[in-house]
């Protein structure tokens, strides 16, 4: 079987010709290509769609002389497959039967809607707590504008940036379903998931751009929006709007308006610390290890996004963040969170129904659902009413009792699925409809009494009347009595054992019964779309209302999280600092079956830089992320695990946690960790939360340790930021001494029967001690390896070591090196200049011989 079409279109059948067309526009589509109760795709894409969606590749018949591969899906149950292709990253055009199936030739067929994954609407297509963005991304002269928008709940935004850095930073966080940019643009950054598409260049010009962006919004300006002279973000925004609509392919009316905001109002979480920090997503995959899944008991979808989204973005504004607490705190103390809890159970996704029927789309269900949801805001408004921690929050949501009303008078409660399904309407709404509905009830009463005639006259106690899809009525009788039937009955269809038959009579009523169905149907049709249109005019109201009610479900469970996990309110101040009493890691707390050691964490002026040593297994790892976290879930507005917190102004939050091999981008595990240590050392501030984790283990060890001297170094006296330092080289516990705002703490455990516990207590001062081989021994290496290195470690803590062999001359040489001369001598050890200055194929054994002897006189020296 062959899959290429041929060349010359004229030599196809008119359907293929129709066909080919439609695909020529798609090319790089799947076309789903709607013929009757079916999609059918063909050629390239029937292979494809075949092989990725596992179902048969069939062929429909010839054209131009070749065969035509066919895979075919159901129309009713084409959800499914569709939901499975765009995960997998296809984008897919859905053409449909728009002409006259009875006019002669192929019925006109057009592309109505075209799924891609960054412009997805449907309930079935999206995971419901999570946002799925489509963003822009545009280049005029330095800046760089990002657009991002959410078709489904109608949520469009826009920010810009003069470097590339905190541009793809920015994208990171968006974390986008799809990324669209100008042809003449490189991609912004190939490590993005997201699927990308170049667009013409002229969509994101200004005057192009700025032409659109009025006309959507119908203002004379773009300064409502922050867009006036700032083509970078006026052409990412307009760029991304044009592309969602020709997609969806009508004008996005749930897309009321454009804000402007600017990343330094948020406390900035990089992409590696979101990852290290394992807020929304983590490493292994493990979603319930997340502080998302850990915090999310949210009652609305809609709320759990927002909350993601907060997670994402931290606020910096004090102001705003003290009044989402006041308001967790007011719910908290009055016990009565659990009530607006239950207020807010029944609102369901609001936001996202909205945007379905802003675009025409939504269905029954969602009607029904949004009729529940406005019927539960009057209970929740009186409940709330005179409380003052909540005025600004309800004053947003109307009670829309019109509207509640009208729903409630139009939708029985269990509506179908489909509107052509029927029975979406209660009776007594609409007395037209009613009168239709009537008939085919009659049309009941008027069959049972046909049969009953029908079987007096002839005699024939098995006659039965029928109905299907495809024949409508028919009499029904065993073949044995076809020479009994009367004179006025005329065949129909011949099936095995029975024939089927049609009267005048039935025939009449056949078609006074269809012609009331389809009245009924479009009277339905037409009631259906009077009730869109009603809730389309209130559309800006409903997705501020939507808006309130996310944010108080996001507070009410902020209240449940802090009173089940004994979390505490966080204070501000302005001056610098950060105080940390008995904080804990909610998610280890949450998971582990052993108790959780609380602990402190204290920085000012004099505490700026903390040399953190401690054994493996200590849980320095665990006390730099519970700091990180307690801030960023502090600057959300959320209470959080400690016993008191207070915060100084804090503006970002970096992380440099464990390494691992960037094998997509080809990065070893030593230049991952230096160019995120790099990206540190050049963006962090004085106001920056820093968390730096074993820095310099991913190379030799003494290339590590003078870098991670030299760092800690910098980050004392240069940097300057709230950091947490946690190390294996003892050595560094010496950067304390030297500068007056280094401290030393350290991770206490305590030897007991050649084992070791963990205290997991952060107590000042450095360490005595590291526990490897305790820990070794702990995890299951051989108890005869452990020996070994037990007295391995004897001798290399000699101060003076025996030189026996050449292996404990390096490592004596090394420690000698080391220990005295690394960061206190700067002049070269005369030995080491030696070896350096050696040439070891010059030397008979008998020199090299003399050498060791004279090196080691020299190092045994007094
Ligand atoms: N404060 C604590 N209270 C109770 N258990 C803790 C505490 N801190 C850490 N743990 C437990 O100890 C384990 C090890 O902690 P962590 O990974 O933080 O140690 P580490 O010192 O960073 O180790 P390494 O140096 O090997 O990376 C954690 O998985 C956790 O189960």
């Amino acid at each position: 079987m062959t899959n290429t079409v041929s060349d010359h279109v004229a030599n196809h059948t008119p359907m293929m010709q129709q066909y080919l067309k439609i695909k020529a526009e798609h090319s790089d589509r799947l076309v789903f290509y709607r013929m009757g109760d079916f999609y059918e795709l063909f050629y390239d894409d029937a292979l494809k769609a075949a092989r990725l969606l596992d179902i048969t590749l069939t062929q429909r018949g010839q054209s131009a002389g070749k065969p035509i591969p066919m895979a075919g899906i159901p129309h009713h149950s084409a959800e499914g497959y569709l939901a499975k292709l765009v995960k997998l990253g296809e984008s897919i055009a859905i053409c449909e039967q728009v002409g006259d199936v009875s006019n002669k030739g192929p019925v006109e067929r057009k592309v109505v809607r075209i799924l891609t994954p960054g412009t997805l609407t449907e309930d079935s297509l999206l995971e419901a707590r999570q946002d799925n963005l489509l963003v822009a991304w545009s280049q005029q002269g330095k800046q760089i504008g990002i657009s991002w928008l959410d078709v489904a709940s109608g949520r469009f935004e826009v920010t810009a940036f003069d470097n590339q850095d905190d541009a793809v930073n920015e994208l990171h966080r968006l974390n986008p379903a799809e990324l669209i940019f100008a042809e003449s643009v490189t991609h912004p950054d190939e490590s993005l998931s997201a699927h990308s598409h170049n667009l013409p260049d002229w969509l994101f010009q200004e005057a192009a751009a700025k032409r659109l962006l009025l006309e959507h919004f119908s203002t004379r300006d773009l300064s409502p929006f922050g867009c006036e002279n700032a083509p970078a973000k006026s052409g990412a925004a307009a760029a991304l709007l044009y592309y969602a609509q020709s997609m969806l392919q009508q004008p996005l009316h749930q897309v009321t308006s454009l804000q402007s905001y600017q990343t330094n109002e948020y406390l900035t979480l990089d992409a590696i610390t979101r990852r290290n920090l394992e807020i929304d997503s983590h490493q292994q995959g493990f979603q319930h290890h997340t502080l998302f899944h850990l915090i999310d008991q949210c009652q609305t979808a809609m709320g759990s996004r927002l909350l993601r989204r907060w997670l994402r973005q931290p606020l910096r504004n004090r102001t705003h963040i003290r009044q989402r607490l006041n308001v967790v705190d007011s719910l908290l103390h009055s016990q009565e969170y659990p009530i607006l809890q239950e207020h807010l159970k029944p609102i369901g996704d609001l936001e996202r129904i909205l945007s379905r029927v802003a675009l025409g789309s939504a269905r029954p269900r969602d009607l029904s659902q949004l009729s529940r949801g406005l019927n539960a805001l009057p209970g929740l408004l009186s409940w709330a009413k005179d409380w003052g921690a909540l005025d600004a929050l309800t004053a947003q949501i109307d009670p829309f009792h019109e509207l509640g009303d009208e729903l409630n008078r139009a939708l029985v409660a269990n509506p179908p699925l489909l509107l052509r399904d029927g029975g979406v309407f209660k009776s007594g709404y609409d007395e037209q409809l009613d009168e239709l509905l009537a008939l085919k009830t009659q049309a009941g009463d008027f069959l049972t009494d046909l049969e009953t005639r029908e079987r007096e006259r002839t005699g024939l106690n098995s006659l039965k009347i029928g109905f299907n899809r495809v024949q409508g009525y028919y009499i029904e009788l065993s073949k044995q009595y076809s020479d009994q039937v009367p004179l006025d009955y005329t065949r129909r269809q011949t099936l095995k054992n029975a024939e089927r038959y049609i009267t005048a009579e039935l025939k009449n009523f056949e078609t006074q019964i269809l012609s009331a169905d389809d009245r009924a149907q479009a009277r339905e049709n037409w009631l259906y779309e009077q009730l869109l249109g009603k809730i389309q005019a209130q559309l800006m109201v409903l997705q501020q209302t939507a808006n309130a009610l996310a944010t108080l479900d996001v507070l009410a469970n902020f209240a449940a999280q802090a009173m089940a996990r004994n979390y505490a309110k966080p204070q501000f101040r302005e001056e610098p600092g950060l105080v940390i009493e008995q904080g804990r890691h909610p998610t280890v707390e949450a998971l582990s079956h052993e108790p959780f050691i609380a602990n402190d964490a204290d920085f000012n002026e004099q505490r700026r830089l903390h040399i953190i040593t401690g054994p493996n297994m200590g849980g320095k790892s665990t006390y730099m992320r519970q700091t990180a976290i307690i801030t960023i879930l502090a600057h959300i507005g959320c209470f959080v695990p400690a016993k008191q917190a207070c915060f100084g102004p804090i503006d970002r939050i970096f992380t440099r946690i464990g390494a691992s091999d960037d094998l997509t981008s080809g990065r070893s595990t030593f230049m991952v960790e230096m160019t995120e240590t790099a990206h540190i050392l050049r963006h962090a501030s004085n106001q920056s939360l820093i968390l730096m984790d074993e820095v310099g283990r991913g190379t030799s060890t003494f290339d590590g340790l003078a870098l991670a001297w030299a760092i800690g170094e910098y980050l004392a006296t240069e940097v300057k930021g709230y950091c947490l330092f946690a190390t294996h080289y003892f050595e560094l516990t010496s950067l304390a001494e030297q500068f007056d705002n280094t401290v030393n703490s350290h991770l206490t455990a305590v030897e007991h029967q050649d084992s070791i516990i963990f205290l997991h207590q952060v107590k000042p001062g450095p360490a005595s001690q590291s526990y490897g081989l305790q820990v070794a021994a702990l995890a299951g290496v051989p108890a005869v390896v452990i020996t070994q290195a037990k007295a391995r470690l004897n001798e290399l803590e000699q101060p003076r070591p025996a030189l026996v062999n050449p292996s404990s001359l390096e490592s004596a040489v090394k420690d000698h090196h080391l220990q005295f001369d690394l960061f206190n001598n700067p002049e070269p050890d005369p030995i080491i200049t030696a070896i350096q200055s050696l040439e070891p194929d010059n030397l008979t054994p008998k020199q090299a011989l003399e050498l060791i002897y004279q090196w080691r006189s020299q190092i045994n020296k007094p």
